[in-house]
């Protein structure tokens, strides 16, 4: 067997954290956390339901009045202490999410940098926010007040569980809201830091509480709590479908960031070998365990031979290896059923196209879930693996002959996450960014992020947007003061005329 690096001070149990005080469950339940090299148990993790997501609930709302009484500096400094406190720990963060999930080193180190940094700039977003006015020249000024909405429900998936944590935490607290966390449970070993992450940067207890377990247990359960006003999620299209459905029942806020099957669109002018470092970089990074992984790669006719070679031949040198290993380049799958599922849609593929790199275990890799980066040439628009999320290293390509062909094979599928269109000509990008049905496009660039602008997606990808005052705005009540400036002339009923 491979054995997988098993980095230092490694919990045994991995506890709820609620009010401040690390607790297992109520009724004393765990269960299995495996990681992805043995796939043998490694831990247990506290399995929450009803009465921990209620004691957890219980905990946020005693701490909201006192978290949101602080005001935008003091947040804003807490907020960057979680920042230093989290690059503290940037190497043992880095192990602990590299062994659990499967993610090579190099990338989870990358994926801690970034929750420290989704700290700073919500810090800095907070006490730079200006509010809204509107005069109606000297008689009435109106003007718009944030206010926090309460406890926020924060539900987030194993793909890169600590960096996603952080993306829905920082905003949340900076806006002044409490919060309830429930990792995936595939991958819980990283929010195991967060208890001495938040306690160190002075965070009052209860502001922030972790309740562990299974989705349609302890998520569920945090989704039908009537003192939750909203959801923020991350995850697949299916399961923030149903929790739309069931935060219908109190009239949540919900926040949806689903699945993709995002397009890199390649036309023959562009610089090919930018491209293809991009195209590789985009669907292999993370495992290919990513929301806006360029999964779908549609080839201008005169540039598609070469192109579909050329990558097939980068897919193969792609380093897979132990995640542990900093030259690895592909890691291991999280999780012995996701790895059946992605091997499935290689043998489906196999049936419906041409397979020109990978498709099985690499002959180095015994045990262990690994994949060959896999590339599929000659893909149909009505194959499923053209049309279907699969949430692995796995590509399909296929040829297109012009620009209205691009557009209607870039939006050939249920999803709308990002797209990547790659041309020297400049107009035309423009052109298919405006056409092309994506929350998000990138011009001859990879998935360069600036914090600053909305992230989601449209159709099955999702429903609404974070990032930078747009987060701000989700977890935040707008409520609007009109003040009178002079004299209002107000229609006089029911004066004596
Ligand atoms: N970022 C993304 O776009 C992600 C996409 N996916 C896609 O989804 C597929 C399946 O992955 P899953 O692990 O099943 O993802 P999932 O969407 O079921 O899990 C994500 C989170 O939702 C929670 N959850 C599940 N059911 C819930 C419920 N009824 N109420 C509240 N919370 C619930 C889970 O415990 C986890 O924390 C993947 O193969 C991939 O295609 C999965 C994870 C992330
Ligand atoms: O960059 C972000 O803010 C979010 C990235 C999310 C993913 O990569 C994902 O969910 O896979």
């Amino acid at each position: 067997m491979t054995a997988p690096h098993r980095p230092d001070g490694l919990p045994g149990t991995i506890h709820h954290w609620i009010g401040g005080d690390t607790v297992p469950s109520a009724d004393g339940r765990t269960f299995d956390v495996l990681d992805p090299v043995s796939n043998q148990p490694y831990a247990q993790a506290a399995r929450g339901g009803t009465d921990d997501i209620a004691r957890a609930v219980a905990a946020a709302r005693s701490a909201f009045t006192g978290w949101a009484a602080y005001g935008t500096r003091r947040r804003a400094q807490v907020l960057n202490r979680i920042a230093d406190a989290i690059e503290a720990r940037h190497d043992r963060l880095a192990e602990f999410e590299s062994f659990d999930s499967g993610l090579p080193i190099s990338q989870a180190r990358g994926q801690a940098r970034r929750a420290a940094e989704n700290f700073r700039f919500f810090a800095d977003v907070i006490v730079g926010l200006g509010e809204e006015a509107f005069r109606q020249g000297t008689e009435q000024i109106s003007y718009v007040v944030r206010t926090p909405v309460g406890v926020a429900g924060l539900i987030t998936p194993w793909n890169t569980p600590f960096m996603l944590e952080s993306w829905k935490l920082a905003p949340a607290l900076a806006s002044g809201c409490t919060l309830v966390l429930k990792p995936a449970e595939w991958t819980p070993l990283s929010a195991s830091l967060w208890p001495e992450i938040l306690a160190e940067a002075g965070l009052p207890a209860g502001a922030a509480n972790i309740v562990h377990g299974i989705g349609d247990e302890a998520g569920q359960a945090l989704v039908d709590h009537p003192d939750v006003p909203l959801i923020s999620f991350t995850g697949s299209t299916d399961t923030g479908r149903h929790i739309i459905r069931s935060s219908a029942r109190h009239l949540k806020t919900t926040s949806m960031e689903l699945g993709g099957k995002s397009p890199a669109v390649v036309f023959a002018d562009a610089d090919l070998e930018a491209a293809l470092d991009s195209v590789v970089f985009g669907v292999f990074s993370l495992n290919g365990e990513r929301c806006t992984a360029g999964s779908r790669v549609l080839v201008e006719r005169p540039a598609y031979e070469e192109f579909t070679v050329r990558l097939a031949e980068r897919a193969a040198g792609v380093r897979v290896g132990l995640p542990a290993d900093p030259a690895t380049e592909v890691g291991a799958l999280v999780h012995p059923e996701h790895y059946q599922r992605v091997l499935n849609y290689v043998e489906i593929g196999r049936k419906e196209a041409r397979l020109v790199a990978g498709g099985s275990r690499p002959d180095h890799l015994t045990e262990g879930n690994y994949l060959q980066p896999t590339v599929f040439a000659d893909v149909a628009r009505d194959a499923r693996i053209f049309q279907e999320e699969i949430f692995g290293p796995v590509v399909a390509v296929a040829p297109f002959d012009d620009e209205t062909e691009a557009v209607e094979l870039a939006n050939a599928t249920p999803f709308g996450l990002a797209a990547y269109i790659w041309t020297s000509d400049l107009k035309r990008g423009h052109r298919i960014a405006h056409a092309v049905e994506s929350g998000m496009v990138w011009i001859n660039s990879h998935n360069v992020r600036d914090l600053r602008t909305p992230f989601g997606g449209v159709k099955a990808s999702g429903v609404g947007r974070e990032g930078g005052a747009h987060s701000i705005d989700f977890y935040s009540d707008c409520k609007i003061v009109h003040v009178a400036l002079g004299d209002v002339h107000t229609p006089r009923f029911g004066a004596a005329r």
